[in-house]
């Protein structure tokens, strides 16, 4: 399966390589856009996430493919190889003719790694998105190390959380009343209580995944200037991902009552706070997920339906009322994303091509939804 020399090189492997070449690399990406659109939507971000070089095992930019078949790149996973593989199944399909009821449109957006604001989250509110009448769209998921492939049918709600601590400064030898520090410091133990309560519920029930319980890391700390000089004001900034079960009033009640409890003069102010969570259905009510689940079965492919973790432009889609799943076809393979020598072996890569070869002629297939006729 792997090609030992250039000339030998499957041309799909080619195409990947000379994309994950070129330097899409935030915040001053080289985009090599390409977008096209349809009623079935075919989403995929050209940006890539930053690399420390000296980590790698091999340039990150150079695509070098080991002689076991494996393509070392920033981009590999995440998600460069879905939008070739997309444009492969595509260009496929057109030279074999195929003609399908449903347009097939393809987006390369811009901006998701650093949270889709100027990318997927404008261009759903454009007449452009509305005039391509989208009924159901892919975008990418996550690799899976074992034989099975995950579908994210959801995702957590991003919070982005920064509390202000203010309180009495002073002489840092003295044991001043009502610092900042302190006030802070309460604040952080009950989100630190909060986040060890939910690891430990996700970690007793082995049906939920990661997805389904809310996950927050203390992520910045901020004041201070002098060892002895006790601070007006500190302050901490947490990543919360919110279920998408979660009452959101009554949480950011509960957000608001740590700090109210911390004391006086600690409040908290929002740099993201996602507040349109939406489900895709996978049961067979939603025709969508019957096609897509029909030819994966079809095709012998497990499949692990979850909530993405992360954030990705699913979540602006489906808030428009596009259903979306979250599928990159990537099985025994190991989660690289964001990670040092991030890889995808060809041969799973080629896999992919086959797979959606088979799901786009299935989804663009479906026939008339009750609301199309
Ligand atoms: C909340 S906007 C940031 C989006 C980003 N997406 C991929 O990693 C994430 O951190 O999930
Ligand atoms: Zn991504
Ligand atoms: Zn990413």
């Amino acid at each position: 399966m792997t090609s030992k020399s250039p000339e030998e090189e499957h041309p799909s492997v080619t195409l990947f390589r000379q994309y994950l070449r070129i330097r899409t690399v935030q915040p001053k990406p080289d985009y090599g856009t390409n977008p096209a659109l349809s009623s079935i939507l075919l989403n995929s971000h050209t940006d890539v996430v930053p690399v420390f070089k000296e980590h790698w095992s091999h340039d990150p930019f150079e695509a070098f493919k080991d002689s076991e078949g494996y393509i070392y790149a920033r981009g590999a996973q995440d998600m460069k190889c879905v939008s070739i593989q997309y444009l492969e199944a595509v260009r496929r399909l057109k030279v074999e003719g195929h003609r399908f009821p449903r347009t097939i449109h393809m987006t390369f957006v811009p901006d998701e790694e650093v949270g889709g604001h100027q990318g997927m989250e404008l261009f759903v509110q454009r007449p452009e998105f509305h005039a391509l009448r989208a009924g159901f769209a892919l975008d990418e998921g996550i690799a899976n190390p074992t034989d099975a492939f995950t579908v994210f049918y959801s995702e957590r709600s991003p919070w982005w959380v920064r509390v202000t601590s203010t309180g009495r400064p002073g002489h840092g030898s003295l044991f001043i009343e009502d610092t900042a520090a302190e006030k802070l410091h309460k604040v952080v133990s009950s989100i630190l209580a909060f986040r060890e309560k939910e690891w430990q519920r996700l970690q007793s029930n082995p049906h939920l995944k990661e997805g389904a319980v809310t996950s927050v890391n203390l992520t910045k700390l901020e004041g201070g200037v002098a060892y002895n000089v006790v601070p007006a004001t500190m302050s901490a900034s947490f990543d919360f991902r919110v279920a998408p079960d979660v009452d959101f009033k009554a949480f950011e009640e509960q957000l608001q009552s740590w700090c109210q409890a911390a004391g006086e003069g600690v409040t908290l102010e929002f740099a993201q706070k996602w507040m349109h969570p939406q489900v895709t259905p996978t049961d067979d009510s939603n025709p969508w997920w019957a096609a897509f689940s029909r030819v994966c079965k079809d095709m012998n492919l497990s499949l692990e339906p979850e909530i993405m973790p992360a954030a990705t432009d699913s979540r602006f889609i489906r808030a428009v009322g596009v259903p979306a799943l979250g599928f990159s076809p990537l099985n025994r393979t190991p989660v690289l994303l964001h990670d040092h020598d991030e890889r995808l072996h060809e041969a799973v890569f080629l896999r992919g091509v086959d797979i959606y070869t088979r799901l786009l002629p299935a989804l663009a297939s479906v026939p008339a939804l009750p609301s199309e006729s």
